[in-house]
């Protein structure tokens, strides 16, 4: 069974704290989603638990590899979505999939289905930096998807998307998860948040400050958030 452990992990920039101490678990098939307003250090941890940032304290492990120890293995088994593109503007929608397809040997069909499910099939020959947000949001968002990672971990997958997009994103994640992936994510949408979430952290300044176990009533679970972002 697939197990993901955030145990302590913390981030200090020279002074200043962006994360205290996190640790949370997640099993198979659940979903776990950071939220929380500007700054509560909600892409700190998702880049942490990716690699992509080492923590000041703390530890992360897939399956019992721990990162320190396992890094090959352990990002073998992740998908991440970052919140921008930093150099590939002048790629084509087809060119940007193949490439990441490539560096995670995935077949030429999986490419051609991630591309349906993401609605950029017709869009397959334009470059990247023609994109609207909304459209460069599915394309990294596909990007993540493509080598069915047992870790998916999204950093804002929702940001400027349009409502049909939204409601499409939140079902590939339920089909996802019914898979058996493990699915972190941040976002400022509460019903979201409340609709996908097996479980959400709401941070703020750096600290996990509610842990809200889902059971599902959304609107439930809505309103508590509501309620702690107006706090
Ligand atoms: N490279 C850095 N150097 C110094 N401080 C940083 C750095 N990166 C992030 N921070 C700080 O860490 C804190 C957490 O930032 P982070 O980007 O994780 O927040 P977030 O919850 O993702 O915010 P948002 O919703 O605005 O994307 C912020 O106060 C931010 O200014």
């Amino acid at each position: 069974m697939t197990n993901l452990i955030v145990d302590g992990v913390s981030k200090v920039y020279k002074k200043k704290t962006a994360l205290h101490p996190c640790s949370f678990e997640a099993n198979e098939g659940t979903c776990v989603v950071l939220c929380g307003g500007n700054g509560a250090g909600k892409s700190t941890l998702l880049q942490i638990i990716a690699g992509i940032l080492d923590p000041s304290s703390g530890k992360t492990s897939i399956n019992e590899q721990e990162i320190k120890y396992a890094r090959e293995k352990y990002l073998e088994e992740i998908g991440f979505m970052p919140d921008d593109f930093h150099a590939q503007e002048m790629m084509t929608v087809e060119e940007f999939l193949r490439f990441y397809g490539s560096l995670r040997k995935v077949k030429s069909e999986r490419i051609n289905e991630v591309m349906r499910l993401i609605g950029l099939e017709g869009k397959k020959g334009e470059l990247v930096k023609s994109l609207s947000k909304g459209m460069r949001q599915r394309l990294l968002f596909g990007q993540s998807i493509l080598a069915r990672p047992m870790v998916l971990l999204l950093d804002e997958p929702t940001n400027g998307l349009d409502p049909y997009w939204v409601n499409q994103f939140v079902t590939i994640l339920k089909e996802i998860k019914k898979n058996g992936t493990i699915i972190v994510f941040s976002t400022h949408m509460m019903d979201v948040a409340a609709e996908t979430g097996d479980t959400v952290l709401f941070m703020k300044q750096g600290k996990v400050i509610q842990t809200i176990q889902h059971e599902n009533n959304v609107e439930e679970t809505t309103m508590k958030l509501l309620k702690l972002h107006r706090q």
